[in-house]
């Protein structure tokens, strides 16, 4: 299943959501209205999905059993046959009032009959502590002969900042902002779709989901090396390098070299391949200022030649995208390695990379943040939740695509498409997110199994569908 994620979403931990509901209430909005609010947001949803089919709330003690009860409420008001099965009783405020307005069918959840369509309003964002054997034993079964599970916020159980835990939902609704449990690792795919309801609660944040970008508009009089030259250096394993240069053809770069001592051969006769004799000689080629930027690593190799064309490059002024080999190469030592910031470095490790490179401590929002803050590039940290993260601290996850993306290759097309965006110039969105965004893009219109040599053609395909500037 491809997970369907809101685009351009804040994403906020647990407790930076509570300070933005606590600064609202400040400004004298009442409890009561916001969970009215997110209430009305969800049973909006919910009737629309549920399609007519009867509904059973799961209502747990805290705030989140609240926003159940308004749910059931807005629910039986649109005839939607709606019961409420309780787990706890919220003891007092917003909550306690909302329960006390219920006045629909309500049994206790150890007692809930089976329905098609189940609403998890047990728990939210407060930190979940497990569930006693006989509520999980009936939770699961009552899950189990669901047709639809809707989540209130989070599948109860899961923890909000880390997504460990055990509660799993076809459709999550998140309140007000995207939670770090919606988008990472296995609680990210144990959320199903997610859809974001507006309950207006400002919630500054530098954290977002990818959004679709705006391309950068050609000139009247654009050519091939305005609209991005690049050069895809080649190692010990050419095919990698070709898959490189063929998908930054794909995403609209304008002249792609293939340069190394053994390039591919074979279509498509637009990449321009440059045999060199010896890897030194990789250092006249690069010095050429029409060249926007250099992908180095898809199937470099570890031997002293990829050694040598990895120095070359580094010392090159180009922008770089530095992935696969180049990355294990460079290790520990890349903040010295990539040196000051006069250009833009794109480091695009896998987890395996990522640990050979970085301390891993903490979430991988942390973890990638942190080693973008100390090696001054760009980390494109890669997985089913690609997560980017800018030198000034600003992240953005890419999560919801095809896994089918599982294949040797994959992962030499994203570099080279990010080195055909980076060439691109700017006026556009970012290229780094810009050419993460196409990658899953295409491989979301492709099927579940597919071959990385046919993405190419879709990857333009997506190029020509996005909105310049
Ligand atoms: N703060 C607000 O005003 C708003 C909050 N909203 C809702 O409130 C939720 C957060 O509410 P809360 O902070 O009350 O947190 P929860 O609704 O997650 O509930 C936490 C309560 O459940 C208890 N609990 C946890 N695990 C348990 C277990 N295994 N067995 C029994 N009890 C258990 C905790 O001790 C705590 O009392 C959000 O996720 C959202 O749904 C929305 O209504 C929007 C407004
Ligand atoms: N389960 C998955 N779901 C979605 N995307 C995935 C999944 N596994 C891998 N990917 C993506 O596939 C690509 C694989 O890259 P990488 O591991 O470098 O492979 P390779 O070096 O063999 O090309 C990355 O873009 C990664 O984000
Ligand atoms: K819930």
């Amino acid at each position: 299943m491809i997970r369907r994620v809101p685009e351009g979403a804040p994403i906020v931990n647990a407790a930076q959501m509570r300070a933005a509901e606590e600064a609202l209430f400040a400004t004298g909005m009442s409890q009561d209205t916001l969970m009215e609010r997110a209430g009305a947001a969800v049973a909006e949803q919910v009737s629309r999905l549920a399609g007519g089919r009867p509904v059973l709330v799961l209502a747990g003690p805290g705030n989140n059993g609240g926003d159940g009860y308004v749910v059931a409420r807005l629910l039986a008001a649109r005839s939607v046959p709606v019961s409420v099965a309780r787990f706890g009783q919220p003891k007092a405020g917003a909550a306690a009032r909302m329960a006390a307005q219920w006045d629909g069918p309500v049994c206790d959840l150890i007692a809930a009959q089976p329905h098609p369509v189940v609403v998890d309003a047990l728990l939210g964002i407060g930190i979940p502590r497990p569930f006693d054997d006989g509520i999980a034993a009936k939770l699961s079964a009552i899950m189990a002969a669901a047709a639809l599970r809707i989540a209130i916020d989070l599948p109860s159980g899961r923890h909000a900042d880390t997504g460990d835990g055990s509660g799993r939902a076809d459709v999550t609704i998140a309140l007000g902002a995207l939670k770090p449990a919606h988008v990472l690792g296995e609680g990210g795919a144990a959320c199903g779709h997610i859809l974001l309801a507006d309950i207006a609660v400002p919630v500054p944040t530098d954290v977002l989901t990818i959004a679709a970008p705006v391309l950068p508009k050609w000139r009247y009089d654009v050519n091939k090396f305005s609209r991005g030259m690049i050069a895809v250096v080649s190692g010990a394993m050419p095919g990698a390098g070709w898959l490189a240069g063929r998908a930054a053809l794909a995403a609209g770069a304008g002249y792609v070299q293939l340069v190394g001592t053994a390039p591919a051969e074979g279509a498509p006769h637009a990449l321009v391949r440059r045999t060199i004799t010896r890897a030194t000689d990789l250092e006249a080629v690069l010095d050429d200022d029409r060249i926007g930027a250099v992908v180095i690593g898809p199937g470099l190799g570890r031997d002293e030649d990829a050694h040598t064309l990895l120095d070359i490059a580094l010392a090159s002024p180009h922008d770089l995208v530095i992935d696969g080999d180049a990355l294990t190469l460079l290790g520990r030592s890349v903040a010295e390695r990539i040196g000051a910031d006069r250009r833009r470095v794109c480091l695009t490790p896998h987890a395996g990379e990522f640990a050979r490179m970085f301390d891993s401590a903490g979430d991988k929002l942390t973890a990638t943040r942190a080693a973008a803050q100390a090696s001054g590039a760009t980390i494109v940290h890669k997985g089913p939740d690609t997560v980017i993260a800018y030198p000034d601290g600003r992240l953005i996850v890419s999560t919801g695509t095809n896994p089918g993306l599982s294949t040797a290759g994959s992962g030499d097309l994203l570099a080279g498409i990010i080195g055909a965006r980076m060439a691109a110039g700017d006026g556009g969105s970012d290229p780094v997110a810009a050419g993460v965004w196409l990658h899953a893009r295409a491989a979301n219109h492709m099927d579940a199994v597919f071959a990385v040599d046919a993405l190419p053609d879709r990857i333009t395909q997506e190029v020509n569908a996005c909105p310049t500037r």
